[in-house]
C-alpha cells in the first residue's frame, strides 16, 4: 500500500501567491528559524512523494535554486489555488503519476504522514479526491482544500470548470466526490500557516519553544 502511494504519487507546492496580508513579499522565502518556508516544506513532503514540483505563477526564476521542476500556472492573471491545482495535475500526467498531493507554501509544519493519511482516506471511502481537515477548536473539523489528494484523471473536467469562472477549491472538490482526512492537533494544529507579521511572529515563537 504504502509502496504504490510512493510510486504513484507527486506532490505539489502551491506557491503562487500574492501574499496581500503579508505586503506582497514572496512567503516561500520567508525564513523561520534557520532556513526558508519553502525548504520547511520540501523536507517535510520529499520523502512522502515519488517526485516534487514547485507551482508558481510569474517569474520561476527565483526558485530554481531548490533544484525542482518549477510549473507555473497556465490561466493568466492570479486565478488562485485552483489554478495551482491544475497546472499540478498537467505536470503529474506529463509525468506518469496516477495522482498529486498539493500542499501551501506557508505551511511549514505540515504532517510528516500527509500523502499516506490522504491516500487511506481515499481509498476507505472509495473518494477520487480527499482534503485534509483539523479540529478548528469547537469540536468540528475543518477542511484545509489546498491540501488534498487529487487524480491526475480530473484534470480535464477541472479545466472546463476553472474556464467557466469556478475559483473556489472547496466546492470543486466537493462537487466532484471529495472526502475528509482527519488529522490531530495536538500539540498545534499542523496546518497553521502563515498569512501576517503576527503570524510569522507566532511560528517563530512555537519553534523557540
Ligand atoms: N499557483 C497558484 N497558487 C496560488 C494562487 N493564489 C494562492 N496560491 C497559493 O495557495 C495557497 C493559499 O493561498 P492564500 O493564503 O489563500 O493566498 P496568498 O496569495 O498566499 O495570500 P493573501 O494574498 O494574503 O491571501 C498558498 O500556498 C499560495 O501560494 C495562484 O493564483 N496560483
Amino acid at each position: 500500500m504504502t509502496h504504490s502511494i510512493f510510486k504513484n504519487t507527486a506532490g505539489v507546492i502551491l506557491a503562487g501567491g500574492l501574499a496581500t496580508r503579508m505586503g506582497g513579499i514572496d512567503k516561500a522565502l520567508l525564513r523561520l528559524g534557520d532556513t526558508t518556508l519553502l525548504e520547511l516544506v520540501i523536507e517535510r513532503l520529499a520523502p512522502q512523494c515519488r517526485e516534487l514540483a514547485i507551482n508558481v505563477n510569474g517569474n520561476a526564476n527565483r526558485f530554481s535554486a531548490f533544484g525542482l521542476p518549477v510549473i507555473p500556472d497556465s490561466l493568466p492573471g492570479h486565478q488562485g489555488p485552483l489554478a495551482g491545482i491544475l497546472a499540478g495535475l498537467d505536470w503529474g500526467a506529463e509525468i506518469g503519476v496516477d495522482a498529486i498531493v498539493t500542499v501551501a507554501t506557508d505551511t511549514p509544519f505540515l504532517p510528516h504522514d500527509l500523502v499516506v493519511r490522504l491516500a487511506d482516506a481515499s481509498t476507505h471511502a472509495a473518494a477520487p479526491i480527499a482534503l485534509a481537515a483539523s479540529p478548528d477548536g469547537t469540536g468540528t473539523m475543518r477542511p484545509h482544500p489546498t491540501f488534498g489528494l487529487w487524480p491526475v484523471e480530473l484534470r480535464e473536467e477541472l479545466r472546463q470548470s476553472l474556464h467557466s469562472g469556478t475559483r473556489k477549491v472547496s466546492q470543486w472538490a466537493h462537487g466532484h466526490g471529495a472526502t475528509l482526512a482527519e488529522f490531530n492537533s495536538s500539540p498545534f494544529d499542523p496546518f497553521i500557516n502563515i498569512n501576517t507579521p503576527e503570524d510569522l511572529a507566532a511560528a517563530r515563537s512555537l519553534i523557540a519553544r
